[in-house]
């Protein structure tokens, strides 16, 4: 009868002690291969293991990571200046001066070099971790790589993609930033272990087994927080783990549950799986509407104890199962502003004006480029059941849609808009260029956005110098097909016909958008944990195999198989029959067999890896309850 003989090839992580509240662990996965095979059977001198007494679950827990460093210096101290009011214009006014203004390639530089630390203006020697030991501790610990934790390579990879930011926003100084984006790392809690235990009690003799099963570990859920408008919490808070389940306990007490952990984002949150690359990953979930919740990953089961193996044959089980590993993920969040209109326009048009004057919203209004430096929401209502949301965005500069100003930050929150107003400066020296400038980065940016309806407004009308222009303006756009309006913001007028018009135009919109998609069904927020769960529950025939001929090595891979080898106690003999007796039942010995395996083959299922012997003279399954005087003994306990 042939046979498979077994060893590890690497300690598998969930053989490994998991601390799970430490930062700063050893890094699993490169101890040296263990044998199994070989060794004598042991002995079970059978206890109830006992690790964890708790009554509770394990607790959920987060982990801290540091920004990167430039996220904390201080623009005050950087600029040399005294005053808090004009740090952002000061900046300009030093752009200014350089006169770059206009050469866009200058502009890069200065905005580069700023960031390294080369313009003269920023002390970068200063470190402002040093106070805090923590912190400085958190910088090494995130410049390094060093995540100390279990999951080893996975959050490595993770944190440099944090570090190197993908897509960290050339030429955007660190407090003008836009917390849209986000990098997290999300784990389900692991199952408890099932354990073997017996019941011992005063004239009970052979009082049978009474091992519980493991708790459920905690599952992990996104919720949106209406409260919430960036993912700025995410740039402290990386690390995301639901509690582990209770190990199972004698008397037939089952563990309790872990922690469940609810991760809280802003409206318009879309969830992605880390791409492979620098590609964006595939979405996985798009949370739009405050209060919904999302399950993401679900817990892992719970091991059974050995009061569940017990059957007719086997009366005396010694054995019992890990509890399963909990799901993990990286995952990229990128919050897109929900709003029906998206205001746009170059730097100091007038749109936080604009939208002051509409709604109730008290934007930061001044008199220099880049006030606005995240979006803002007002409600305008026209009518007792016509409102809607409308969006102040960030100026728009020539060459955003390369990153530079305020970048692809600002751009991807007008993806969401349903329509466009575009805001154009009278005072300006060109107000048609600087019209057809924002509108060429848009398209630039993203061709949908460019095709997004919208109205044209000539601001500052209140101003001789813009009203001087707006016939020919007005000509121009009228010779394209566009009908502007204009209007004086400060003064409220003429700002009454835009938003009629705005809305009009997103009315329009909305209708067309109900005739082609129809009504859409209610979508399924849990459709990722249901694919987890898919993907896990796979049953235990269901595997491939293949071969690599150069090296005589077969792989079994399967999820059904590698879930029963993960949750597989090794530390109770009578596992190591059952496995056997799986390969068998499964048909994974069958398959091999067929395929041409041959003796001292390497065959690789999971984290397994086994010889194949024609013969069964290596491992002989049914020795494997008996202890060294070849007698099955009753458990002791200790
Ligand atoms: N005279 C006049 N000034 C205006 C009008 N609208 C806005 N302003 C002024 O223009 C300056 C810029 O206005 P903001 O509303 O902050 O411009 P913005 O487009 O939001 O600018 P950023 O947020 O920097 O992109 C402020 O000093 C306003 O008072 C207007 O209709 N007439
Ligand atoms: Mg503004």
């Amino acid at each position: 009868m042939a046979s498979l003989s077994f060893y590890f090839t690497s300690t598998p992580n969930h053989l490994l002690p998991i601390q799970s509240h430490s930062k700063f662990q050893s890094r699993p996965g490169t101890r040296k291969p263990k044998k199994l095979s070989k060794k004598p059977n042991p002995i079970l001198k059978t206890k109830t293991i006992s690790p964890n007494y708790g009554s509770g679950g394990g607790e959920a827990t987060t982990y801290t990571s540091l920004p990167p460093k430039d996220d904390f210096f201080e623009p005050l101290e950087l600029l040399n200046v005294s005053s808090s009011e004009v740090k952002l214009s000061d900046l300009a006014k030093k752009v200014e001066n350089e006169e770059e203004i206009d050469d866009l390639s200058s502009q890069d530089e200065f905005f580069e070099s700023f960031e390294e630390g080369e313009v003269g203006l920023i002390d970068w020697g200063t470190d402002l971790n040093d106070e805090n030991g923590v912190e400085v501790l958190g910088m090494e610990y995130e410049g390094e790589g060093k995540e100390g934790n279990e999951d080893g390579d996975n959050e490595e990879e993770g944190l440099e993609g944090l570090e190197d930011g993908g897509e960290k926003e050339k030429g955007v100084p660190a407090v003008m930033r836009c917390f849209d984006t986000a990098k997290i790392y999300v784990k389900a809690g692991d199952g408890g272990n099932g354990v073997v235990a017996f019941r011992r009690e005063k004239y009970v003799p052979y009082g049978g087994p009474s091992g519980g099963a493991g708790g459920r570990g905690g599952n992990v859920y996104f919720e949106v927080d209406s409260s919430m408008n960036s993912l700025l919490p995410f740039r402290k808070n990386i690390h995301f783990r639901a509690g582990r389940g209770s190990h199972g306990q004698g008397k037939k007490q089952d563990g309790a549950k872990g922690e469940e952990v609810v991760v809280s984002v802003a409206p318009g949150t879309v969830i992605r799986q880390t791409g492979q690359g620098g590609k964006k990953g595939r979405v996985l979930l798009e949370l739009l509407h405050p209060g919904e919740r999302a399950l993401l990953l679900p817990g892992g089961r719970g091991g059974r104890g050995n009061a569940s193996f017990k059957s007719g044959t086997n009366k005396v089980p010694m054995i019992a199962e890990k509890g399963e590993e909990g799901a993990d993920m990286w995952l990229e969040l990128e919050l897109k502003l929900v709003a029906d209109v998206g205001i746009v326009g170059a730097p100091n048009a007038g749109k936080s004006t604009l939208l002051s004057v509409i709604s109730a919203a008290q934007p930061e209004i001044a008199n220099y480029p880049f006030t606005t430096l995240l979006p803002n929401l007002g409600v305008v209502s026209l009518d007792f059941d016509a409102t809607m949301v409308v969006a102040d965005l960030p100026g728009l500069l020539e060459g955003a849609h390369r990153g530079f100003g305020l970048g692809h930050e600002f751009l991807r929150h007008t993806e969401r808009c349903s329509v466009l107003v575009h805001v154009v400066d009278g005072s300006g020296d060109q107000p048609d260029f600087e019209f057809d400038a924002v509108r060429l980065e848009l398209e630039l940016f993203s061709p949908q956005i460019s095709k997004k309806p919208f109205i044209v407004v000539y601001n500052k009308m209140d101003l001789p110098e813009a009203s001087e222009k707006w016939t020919s303006f007005k000509e121009n756009l009228q010779a394209r097909g566009i009908e502007p309006f204009c209007m004086s913001a400060v003064n409220r007028q003429g700002t009454h016909e835009v938003v009629c018009a705005a809305y009009e135009l997103l009315r329009k919109k909305s209708e067309m958008d109900k005739e082609t998609r129809g009504w859409a069904e209610p979508s399924n927020l849990n459709h990722v944990a249901e694919m987890v769960h898919k993907q896990r529950s796979a049953p235990i025939n269901d595997f491939e195999i293949s071969h690599e001929s150069s090296s005589d090595t077969w792989h079994v891979v399967g999820g059904g198989i590698q879930r029963f080898i993960q949750m597989t106690n090794w530390q109770y003999s009578e596992s190591l029959r059952r496995f056997q007796h799986v390969l068998e039942a499964s048909g994974v010995n069958k398959s091999l067999l067929k395929l041409g395996v041959k003796e001292g083959d390497r065959v690789i299922v999971g984290e397994m890896e086994l010889i194949w012997h024609d013969s069964n003279n290596k491992v002989d399954p049914s020795n494997m309850r008996k202890g060294s005087d070849g007698l099955t003994k009753w458990p002791q306990w200790r």
